[in-house]
């Protein structure tokens, strides 16, 4: 069973599709990074993740609960540009969001004092929010998202327009809430913070899902070796002379070519037969920005299948 299943969702808006034919799965426990650009229908997935919209058709599932409402207690949500009443404390603020998810008296309190203490904001906590930096904002709105003990965070831009400090702060929350084994939804243009953060991503581009699966699997998928033959080889005879399979290159230059790391063992003891000498042979790192450039540069949608395979269970 899933945290959130999507089956084919078409959400469109009077004449636009801001998601068509989405299907994507996030597993219990997991955290996982939605990627994409402007438009790319992020935000209209959060919103009928959370109920708040309805989809043009197809299936949702949140928590097992396909009525998506019925499953609101359960999760949290910070939102990208949270907004408080500026004259109350941040610990008043929280004990009046206690009481109305039912958490009252003593024990109200002390849950208070200890989300304060979790998200660092202990020292300020009586000051009023409207003297809180962007930061420290976000540190609370968190608070209030773990309020309730939920079983699915999602989390929206969480660290968008915040200092590198305050990013770093919010970030070694989440590893924290990640390292419990909560289930999280991160939604961000950070793409080192998914890559540090996330378990599993989907890249979105106009209301697709471009690319997905576990970081780890379509990193590993993606690395790459760069082989370069002494200058008076070229590089396009020596691989049609040694038949390696073109599945296995990345790109061909004059006298260099990259292949599939995976292809590495295969290719290498081929050259070694055929006697090629080497200048060196470079092991390319690919990040996921790479990996996001490529899937959403409609360039690439034109270049081999290998470049650009979906790794993931989503389509
Ligand atoms: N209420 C609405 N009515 C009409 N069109 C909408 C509405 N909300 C979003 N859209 C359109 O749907 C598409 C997807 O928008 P969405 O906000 O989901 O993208 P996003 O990936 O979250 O973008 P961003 O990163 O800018 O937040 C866009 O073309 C947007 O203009």
């Amino acid at each position: 069973m899933y945290a959130i299943e999507c089956l084919e969702l078409t959400k469109v808006y009077k004449s636009l599709s801001a998601l068509q034919n989405l299907t994507l799965r996030v597993e219990y426990g997991t955290s996982f990074g939605l990627l994409g650009e402007n438009g790319a229908g992020k935000s209209t997935l959060v919103r009928l993740i959370m109920g708040f919209i309805f989809p043009t058709s197809g299936q949702l599932r949140v928590l097992g609960q396909e009525h998506v409402a019925l499953a609101h207690a359960k999760i949290g949500y910070v939102h990208e540009r949270p907004i408080f009443d500026p004259h109350v404390s941040g610990k008043r603020y929280l004990i009046h969001l206690s009481r109305l998810t039912g958490i009252r008296g003593v024990d109200g309190v002390k849950c208070v004092d200890e989300m304060l203490r979790r998200v660092n904001l202990q020292d300020v906590a009586n000051r009023s929010i409207g003297t809180y930096s962007k930061g420290m904002q976000q540190r609370l709105a968190l608070a209030q998202a773990l309020l309730a003990d939920p079983e699915l965070l999602i989390l929206d831009e969480p660290t968008s327009g915040l200092d590198p400090r305050s990013q770093w702060e919010i970030r070694q929350i989440i590893q924290g809430l990640r390292q419990e084994g909560k289930t999280i939804l991160i939604c961000s243009h950070y793409l080192s913070e998914v890559e540090a953060l996330c378990d599993a991503i989907a890249i979105m581009d106009k209301g697709r899902v471009k690319l997905s699966g576990s970081v780890n699997d379509l990193l590993q998928s993606k690395q790459v070796v760069e082989i370069v033959l002494a200058e008076h080889l070229s590089a396009c005879d020596v691989v049609s002379s040694l038949a390696i399979p073109e599945e296995y290159i990345v790109t061909m230059q004059a006298h260099t070519f990259e292949i599939q790391a995976r292809a590495q063992s295969i290719v290498l003891d081929k050259i070694v037969q055929g006697h090629i000498p080497l200048i060196s042979l470079n092991p390319l790192n690919q990040s996921l920005e790479d990996l996001y450039v490529h899937a959403t540069d409609q360039e690439a949608s034109s270049i081999p299948p290998h470049s650009l395979s979906n790794a993931g269970g989503a389509s």
